[in-house]
């Protein structure tokens, strides 16, 4: 079926002249889709978005992770409004900021301490800036196609937006900062050795997605994570985890609980804000006593740790200590995957789909996707017909093949059932 976008393209037409791109953020765009002005959403309810033209989709956006929680969750409406009715932010400590820091820090054990800051960005870079402070060193060493942000540093080989738009690397960015950088491939244990070897003495971290979420869903190798430990170790260098996506998104805690490999620092963001803007990062005593006022690295806020964000942030992760919540989520993306799969086989369509937890990605290619050049090696034309021809059935998307499709607690199993018909009906069409 088609749908009616006449008055979502009057506003993106609109959009577009007062807005850089239309969108306020790069991965919004529909450039690598096929184009087009992206829908306009008015409203979210549950697993629902409804657009200004009044189509309702069934939402696995998730809005890029962390809607986890579902749009408009009754506790986290609750939170936010009681917050909204007793002042947003004062500029002091407030009780609610030690109430989530406490409740990060039982979840987590790598977190003695933590501080919150106002986005993902924000968060990763200050561990970098702490992992420099508390070495003494500069080099850092990242992973092709893993994403970290938007701060120059790390906008060296990054996925996400900046592969979405075949900009690797961003403008602006001096070339003296991209020398303070060395990518090597994810799931790469002899790539990482190697430069470990000759740079090692000079690096002050590694900065990893444990578990890929921004070229697609990709999970480690066994015994990567491991190694990448043993060897950071050996050379004195910290290694520090993102897990801007990761936290919270498999189970009640962070990545490396799951996997059973702990980083020394940590950054968090998304969905342990319920929604509001939110980063935060943290680790051992030691290390953290080298952020200001306790140490020397600076790192501040005028709207870190508001009780906004701090409240909805309390309720988000209230719900999600809710018993069977994981298991179900994992339950659905399984049966997308298996959707997926099977639509492919039907229309002899080479597809392949990652799926860890109540994430997956669907690539169309007949090779595994386990490093960030296998990701690009894959059809991202035929991954707009096949955005596109979901968004017709009502299923919205991320308009990229470098992001992931994400299952909320409020969907349900007629959500899901009705998902795997517009898959074959997409994959018709393909
Ligand atoms: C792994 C990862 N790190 C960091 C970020 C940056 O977070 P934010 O967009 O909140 O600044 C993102 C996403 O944007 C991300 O996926
Ligand atoms: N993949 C990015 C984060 O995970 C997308 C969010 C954004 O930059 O808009």
């Amino acid at each position: 079926m088609k749908l009616d976008h006449s008055k979502s393209n009057q506003v993106g037409a609109e959009a577009e002249k007062v807005i850089v791109g239309g969108v306020n953020s790069p991965s919004r765009s529909y450039k690598a889709v096929g184009g087009g002005y992206p829908v306009t959403m008015e409203y979210g309810d549950g697993a629902y978005l409804y657009d200004v033209d009044g189509n309702r989709y069934i939402d696995y956006l998730a809005a890029y992770g962390p809607i986890i929680t579902g749009f408009n969750h009754p506790h986290v409406v609750k939170a936010v409004k009681s917050a909204a009715e007793t002042g947003v932010l004062f500029g002091t400590p407030t009780k609610h900021e030690v109430k989530f820091a406490k409740m990060l820090t039982d979840a987590i054990p790598s977190m003695d301490k933590v501080r919150f800051t106002n986005s993902g960005t924000e968060a990763v870079m200050t561990t970098v800036r702490v992992a420099r402070a508390y070495t003494n060193r500069e080099l850092i060493v990242k992973f092709s196609g893993q994403y970290h942000g938007h701060f120059d540093l790390v906008l060296v080989e990054a996925g996400s937006g900046p592969s979405t738009l075949g900009t690797n690397s961003s403008g602006g960015v001096t070339v003296g900062t991209a020398r303070e950088v060395i990518t090597v491939p994810y799931n790469d244990v002899e790539s990482y050795r190697a430069v470990m070897e000759k740079w090692g003495d000079q690096v002050a971290a590694v900065l990893v997605e444990p578990i890929v979420g921004n070229f697609g869903m990709v999970a480690p190798k066994p015994g990567f994570l491991e190694a990448v430990n043993e060897i950071t170790h050996q050379h004195g260098a910290l290694v520090i985890y993102d897990e801007v996506i990761t936290n919270f998104r498999f189970h009640y805690g962070a990545a490396q609980d799951l996997l059973g490999v702990i980083p020394d620092l940590t950054a968090f963001g998304k969905s342990i804000g319920g929604g509001l803007p939110i980063g935060a990062y943290g680790g051992p005593v030691e290390i953290m006593d080298t952020v200001a006022p306790l140490g020397p690295a600076y790192q501040a806020g005028t709207m870190a740790g508001n009780p906004l964000s701090m409240q909805a942030g309390i309720a988000c992760l209230e719900v999600l200590q809710e018993p069977g919540i994981y298991e179900r989520m994992a339950d659905f993306a399984e049966q997308l995957r298996d959707a997926l799969e099977a639509a492919g086989k039907k229309y002899s369509i080479p597809t392949v789909v990652n799926q860890i937890g109540g994430s997956l990605q669907v690539y169309f290619t007949d090779h595994e996707v386990k490093d960030y050049n296998d990701a690009v090696d894959t059809d991202a034309e035929r991954y707009g017909k096949f955005f596109k021809a979901m968004l017709d059935e009502g299923i919205n998307l991320a308009p990229s093949k470098y992001e992931a499709m994400y299952i909320t607690i409020m969907h349900t199993q007629e959500d899901i059932d009705e998902t795997k018909k517009a898959i074959d009906t997409a994959f018709s069409k393909l």
